[in-house]
């Protein structure tokens, strides 16, 4: 079965334990559609499944996971050959699976899979920063000492899906505003920033939409700088709302260059990434993902 399969599967370990899943791949088969499935354990797995699916000449790689799985996937993709490159399709079983929500893919399993299988396959921009790392939807910045591993119950049920926004970057109360330098296309900011988003998709954080403007297929990236000292929650309130906040800055540019005298992390889909200095450069048409008729990321629908 493996060795003519044109789709590959690569669930993450997480939600592997599920009985729709498996209807839905053995539905599928009995059509006579030929499917691989592997299961990640941990991060680099999907990376090595990825260099298996192109071995085997798979004409489509899904990501079934959250915008971790995604993120490692698309990374994968990003750097085959593009002759060789797969067509990307995506099973939402993360958390939050922000890019799969605001690309309109079903939440259900069924019409789910049949989508990433055999939907139109479109063009989508990725973003690379500093040459050796890749976001498909947002990357979410800030300053704070240490990254921790999880988001503390108690922030979680004070602020509810708010905490996701720092989940994986910083800890809620170790966020302040430090100084930065961003530029980009027509565009020079130097200040305090408390936090910092650039979006090729729209939403982060468990539907914060902090670039609502963003496409996926329009070669451009969009920023938005969340600067003073307020305190949180009450920042995250306003945190998606450009227009009610004073301390929003918006722009948009193929590229941004960041640097500051401290270390940023960054977030990149929610896998982490820290540095003084980030140049994110826009590679349009980087991928094919095959995307449901109407998705709101596209341009051209
Ligand atoms: N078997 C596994 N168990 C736990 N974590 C895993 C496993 N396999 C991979 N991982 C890790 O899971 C992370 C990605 O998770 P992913 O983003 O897909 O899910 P999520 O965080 O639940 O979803 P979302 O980002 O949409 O909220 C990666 O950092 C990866 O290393
Ligand atoms: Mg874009």
């Amino acid at each position: 079965m493996d060795k003519n399969a044109t789709s590959f599967i690569i669930v993450n370990g997480k939600g592997a334990g599920n009985d729709a899943l498996r209807a839905a791949v053995s539905k599928l088969r009995d059509e006579g559609h030929s499917i691989a499935v592997r299961v990640t354990w941990e991060r680099g797995d999907a990376g090595r499944y990825v260099n298996e699916a192109l071995a085997q000449d798979a004409q489509t790689v899904i990501a079934g996971g959250g915008d971790g799985t995604i993120n490692e996937i698309a990374t994968a993709l990003a750097l085959a050959s593009v002759e060789k490159r797969p067509a990307l399709g995506i099973l939402p079983l993360g958390t939050a699976n922000d890019f799969a929500a605001s690309a309109g893919i079903p939440q259900e399993i069924d019409p789910a899979l049949r989508l990433a299988i055999a939907g139109r396959a479109c063009p989508v921009d990725l973003a690379r920063v500093n040459d050796n790392a890749w976001f498909i939807n947002m990357a979410t910045g800030g300053f704070g000492p240490r990254i921790t591993s999880e988001t503390p119950e108690k922030l979680k049920a004070a602020l509810g899906s708010i905490s996701y926004f720092i989940h994986g970057m910083l800890r809620l109360d170790t966020l302040k505003p430090d100084r930065c330098d961003i530029r980009g296309e027509n565009f020079h900011w130097q200040g305090e920033a408390l936090a910092i988003g650039i979006g090729n998709g729209r939403q982060a954080g468990g539907g914060q939409a902090l670039c609502p403007q963003a496409l996926i297929d329009d070669g451009l990236l969009q920023l938005r700088i969340f600067t003073g000292e307020e305190l949180l929650p009450a920042l995250f309130n306003t945190l998606t709302r450009s227009d009610e906040n004073p301390n929003a800055i918006d722009s948009e540019s193929a590229w941004f260059e960041i640097t500051s005298p401290h270390d940023i992390i960054f977030n990149l889909d929610g896998e982490p990434l820290s540095g003084r200095k980030f140049r994110i450069d826009v590679e349009p048409g980087a991928l094919s993902c095959r995307l449901p008729p109407g998705c709101p990321l596209l341009s051209v629908r």
